[in-house]
């Protein structure tokens, strides 16, 4: 079947900043103004600024706009659009994903937030660790994504979480008290500590998918939006969302030592099912639906050096004892689950096809 056209993005559309992640840029839409004027200097019209954007205000409603930085890994666009279509969407329900749809971008656009991204790094207003990587200016298209703001919905809110490692590293040692998660955040907090510099506080996600309702309530303290711990547990304790993810998890292992081979270009849907977000947009009326979504289910690449660094991360993890929690300055070690029950490692998790 050929592919519908892909729509245009309107040329005055004016954006604004909304999140970064390390490999994209999210702006929400303001239709009320314009950011890059479009000529309209038409044989037979006065050569005004044209800032009316609203050819099909359809398009962008209950949207984001999303787009792509210039990182080593330079998947485009339209591949991760393919990829999202025939591989990550038949894995789950349409309303468990953030959807998304290409959307052709308009000349000028990406220099222009490019510009605005430097000038938000020189006023400070930019995270330090996103300095330096701009969008991409190759890439034609953006994609426009499920918005899971609140901005139509002042008294909803939105949470926010990477469920991360949902079972342990299948090459992690049989004794580990530390989960895959866990171990790689003690290490690189070590090192902050080292620096000098903060450290990282999350929860360790096999928590977030225990059988035990006090887990989890534990595990939302860590989770970016938590109003309420209670009502947020209560919404994330075994939410099908969460064991889908697991289930699909326990079926793609290729991670950790036997993940892809060094110097390899595949496609990784292990790594990305590891390293995915979900939002959870909570109405303020607890009789209400809540949504909950997963999105940044890009399929991720092996290839710009992805293989060899997953692998080397893994070893560092087992040969630095991290998988042992062996470090005895952590002063922030918030309790892997694995440290207190006896979790199954993961080869001796036979995977499940009941959610599949
Ligand atoms: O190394 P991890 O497990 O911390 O995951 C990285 C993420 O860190 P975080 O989730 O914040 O701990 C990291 O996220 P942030 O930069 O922290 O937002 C990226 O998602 C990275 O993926 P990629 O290199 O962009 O493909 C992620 O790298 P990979 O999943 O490709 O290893
Ligand atoms: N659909 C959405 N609704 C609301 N906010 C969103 C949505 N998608 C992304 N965001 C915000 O933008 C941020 C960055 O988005 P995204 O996850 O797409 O970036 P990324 O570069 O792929 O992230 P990562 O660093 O995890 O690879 C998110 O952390 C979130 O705060």
């Amino acid at each position: 079947m050929a592919r519908p056209d892909i729509p245009d993005l309107p040329s005055g559309i004016k954006l604004v900043y909304l999140a970064e992640g390390a490999a994209n840029v999210v702006y929400r839409f303001d239709l009320t103004e314009a950011l890059i004027p479009r000529p309209t200097n038409r044989p037979g019209l006065p050569n005004t600024e044209d800032t009316t954007v609203h050819e099909d205000p359809g398009l962008l409603q209950g949207k984001l706009l999303r787009l792509r930085k210039d990182t080593p890994a330079n998947v485009t666009y339209k591949e991760i659009e393919q990829n999202f279509d025939t591989i990550i969407r038949p894995l789950f329900k349409l309303h468990e994903l953030v959807n998304q749809s290409l959307v052709r971008l308009p000349p000028g656009l990406i220099h222009h937030c490019n510009e605005r991204l430097r000038a938000a790094e020189e006023s400070g207003s930019r995270a330090s660790k996103r300095h330096g990587t701009y969008l991409s200016l190759t890439e034609p298209y953006g994609l426009l994504i499920t918005d899971m703001t609140t901005y139509d919905d002042p008294c909803a809110h939105l949470a926010e979480l990477k469920p991360k490692w949902l079972l342990q590293s299948p090459s992690a040692p049989a004794d580990a008290e530390r989960c895959r998660t866990c171990a790689l955040k003690q290490m690189r907090n070590a090192e902050a500590r080292r620096r000098g510099q903060e450290e990282q506080r999350s929860f360790c996600p096999l928590s977030l998918v225990s059988e035990r309702f006090e887990d989890v309530w534990r595990a939302t303290e860590y989770v970016k939006g938590c109003r309420d711990k209670t009502r947020l547990a209560e919404i994330l304790f075994r939410h099908p969302v969460l064991l889908r993810l697991l289930s699909l998890q326990k079926v793609h292992q290729r991670v950790g030592l036997e993940g892809p081979p060094p110097k390899t270009q595949a496609m990784s849907l292990d790594m990305t099912l590891r390293d995915c977000t979900v939002y959870i947009k909570i109405p303020q009326d607890e009789g209400s639906q809540v949504e909950v979504r997963l999105g940044d289910l890009d399929l991720k690449s092996s290839a710009g050096g992805k293989a060899q660094y997953w692998r080397d991360l893994e070893t560092n993890l087992i040969e630095g004892g991290w998988y042992h929690g062996r470090d005895e300055e952590a002063t922030n070690d918030y309790g892997c689950l694995l440290q207190h029950s006896k979790v199954p490692a993961a080869s001796a998790l036979l995977p499940q096809s009941g959610f599949l």
